[in-house]
This record gives structure tokens, C-alpha cells and sequence, in this order.
């Protein structure tokens, strides 16, 4: 397999009218691996993905998909890719299967659409016109749509949007297995569980920019300070404690006798705070150390404002 990036975007602007849109956005995407594309609404993320698609032509910057230009070799990158647009994007009289079997038939080596039914459970609405799907119905039948050419690059956009939760989790089984199967796959999505849960990297867009990129790990470590908090008596010597830590960490008593430590919480400052309570004679009643989550991360760099 290459190892040329799947997705790679520089500088890529796009305007309606005199709204900005993607505001020279930058944005690798590696081969076999999920990237969750995270931003408010509005950001962009769907324009930056139907840009991807060949769907909609940059003001600037460029955009290749599998090394292809997705507007002028979009022949030849069509077959490449799969791609579940928000909307369905399914003419609304065909019947689910007979659709799934019509796009089954266009590829070369598709996979097997009963199989492919029965994954994501679409065997009951098999005969029933896609208009009188249920809204999470349509979604399944999507993603059927989007991975039956077994493409080599996947974009789904918001694919849990509205699914109970088996669903979900079938779903999020079905993009593990892609992935195993060497897919590349771009998601957008809101659920800060689902990135956790299924990518590899993260790149949080605000305002037409990526303004975070990496692994939800290195996001929450990198993006904020984490905390470690512990109950004790009251009124402990903190400035002590502070100078058995490393420079930059904070120490408060936020009510008597609940402390808290604030800065690069790793095993070594663990083991620091364990060694002062013992040098000191206290006995912690708890020790919690309070990880920052993908969502912190994300409200931290794009505010708390709802975005219009
Ligand atoms: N066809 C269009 N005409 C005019 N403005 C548009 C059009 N499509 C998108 N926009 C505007 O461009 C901006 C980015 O929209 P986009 O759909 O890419 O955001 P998004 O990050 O996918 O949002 P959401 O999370 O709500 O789906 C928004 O301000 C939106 O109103």
C-alpha cells in the first residue's frame, strides 16, 4: 500500500457569496486509519468534505484525494472513494436493497449486500421505498451505500447522527473493520465519544481552520492541564508541597481540607504528592487524578459560545 497521505489540503478556501467558509484550511489525512473531523456548527466541516468529494470547486488552496485532483480526475477517483453525505443522497422511490445491489453492480470486486443487510440490520426494510425509511434507516442504508464498492477511502458525514444506540455501536464496527481492511476513513461527527472511541487522529476545525490535529490522547494531554485531587486535614502546608513539584504547578485548597493540584499530572508528580502526604503525616482519604476529555479539549478551543 502507498504511503502517500489519503487526504491531503492546503490552503484551502471556499466562499458562498461573501460568507468564508474554510478559511485556508490545512489538513493531512494518513491511509488505514480513521480521522473524526470535530467543529461547531458552521465551522466547515462538511464544506472542507464535500470539497474532497469533487463536490464543490476551492476558491484556493489545493486538495488531493488518493493523489487526485477530486474536480479534474474525478473519474478516476470516483470509483476510489465512498462517500455518506448528510442528506442520503438516494433517490427517494428505490427500494433499500434494490439500490444497494444497483450500486453493488457498478464496482468491480463490491461486497456481498446480503451480508452487508444483515450487518447493519436493514434485512426488515429491504422492499420499502427509501422516502418511508425511518430517518435512522436511511442513515444504515447510507453507509451501506458509501463502503459496498469496498473503496479505499471512506467519507461519512455525521454517520451516527439520529441511530439508536445498536446501531451506533454497528456502525462503529463496521469503521474499526474498514480500517482493518486498510480503509481510510474521514468522519465528521458531534459526539466527542464516538472520536474517542474510533479515531486515530482528531482535527478540531473553528471558523474555517484546523486548530487542533492529533491523537484524542495527545489532544488531551497537550490541550489543557490536568488535575490530581486529594482530601486531607485541613489546612496542609501547600507552599511546601508546591516546592516538591515541578515549576509551573499550582496547588489550592478549594474547601477545607479538599486540595487541588493543577498542572502536568504524570506518575512522577503522583508518586511527589503520595511522598510529601507521608513525609507530612497525612492520610489522603481519596486521590483522584481527573483526565481532561476530548470535550473539554474541544469547548477549550472553541469557546462556549453557540455559534450562529
Ligand atoms: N450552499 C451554501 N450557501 C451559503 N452558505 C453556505 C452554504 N453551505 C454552507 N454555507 C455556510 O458555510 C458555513 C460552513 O458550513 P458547513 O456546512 O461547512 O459547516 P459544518 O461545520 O459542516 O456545520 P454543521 O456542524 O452544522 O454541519 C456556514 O456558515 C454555512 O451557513
Amino acid at each position: 500500500m502507498s504511503n502517500d497521505p489519503a487526504v491531503e489540503i492546503r490552503g484551502l478556501v471556499k466562499r458562498y457569496g461573501p460568507k468564508t467558509a474554510v478559511d485556508g484550511l490545512d489538513l493531512t489525512v494518513r491511509r488505514a486509519s480513521v480521522t473524526a473531523v470535530l467543529g461547531p456548527n458552521g465551522a466547515g466541516k462538511t464544506t472542507t468534505v464535500e470539497t474532497c468529494e469533487g463536490y464543490l470547486r476551492p476558491d484556493a488552496g489545493t486538495v488531493r484525494v488518493l493523489g487526485l485532483d477530486p474536480i479534474t480526475q474525478a473519474p478516476a477517483l470516483r470509483p476510489r472513494i465512498g462517500v455518506m453525505l448528510q442528506s442520503g443522497g438516494v433517490y427517494s422511490g428505490a427500494r433499500a436493497v434494490e439500490m444497494l445491489r444497483h450500486m453493488a453492480s457498478l464496482y468491480a470486486d463490491p461486497l456481498d449486500v446480503p451480508a452487508l443487510v444483515d450487518r447493519l440490520g436493514l434485512g426488515s426494510c429491504g422492499r420499502t421505498p427509501y422516502r418511508r425509511l425511518s430517518g435512522g434507516q436511511q442513515q444504515r442504508l447510507a453507509l451501506a451505500m458509501a463502503v459496498v464498492g469496498r473503496p479505499e477511502l471512506v467519507f461519512l458525514d455525521e454517520p451516527t447522527a439520529g441511530l439508536d444506540p445498536q446501531a451506533r455501536r454497528a456502525t462503529w464496527d463496521l469503521v474499526r473493520e474498514l480500517r482493518a481492511d486498510g480503509v481510510g476513513v474521514v468522519l465528521t461527527t458531534h459526539h466527542m465519544d464516538e472520536a474517542e472511541q474510533l479515531a486515530d487522529e482528531v482535527a478540531i476545525v473553528d471558523a474555517g481552520k484546523v486548530v487542533a490535529h492529533g491523537s484524542p490522547e495527545l489532544l488531551c494531554r497537550g490541550g489543557a492541564e490536568n488535575t490530581l485531587r486529594f482530601t486531607g486535614r485541613p489546612s496542609l502546608d501547600l507552599a511546601s508541597l508546591l516546592k516538591a513539584l515541578p515549576d509551573g504547578t499550582q496547588a489550592a485548597e478549594l474547601t477545607a481540607g479538599v486540595y487541588r493540584v493543577t498542572g502536568d499530572v504524570d506518575p512522577q508528580m503522583l508518586a511527589t504528592v503520595a511522598s510529601w502526604c507521608a513525609q507530612n503525616g497525612v492520610m489522603p482519604d481519596s486521590l483522584t487524578v481527573e483526565r481532561h476529555t476530548l470535550e473539554d479539549v474541544f469547548l477549550e478551543l472553541t469557546g462556549k459560545e453557540l455559534r450562529a
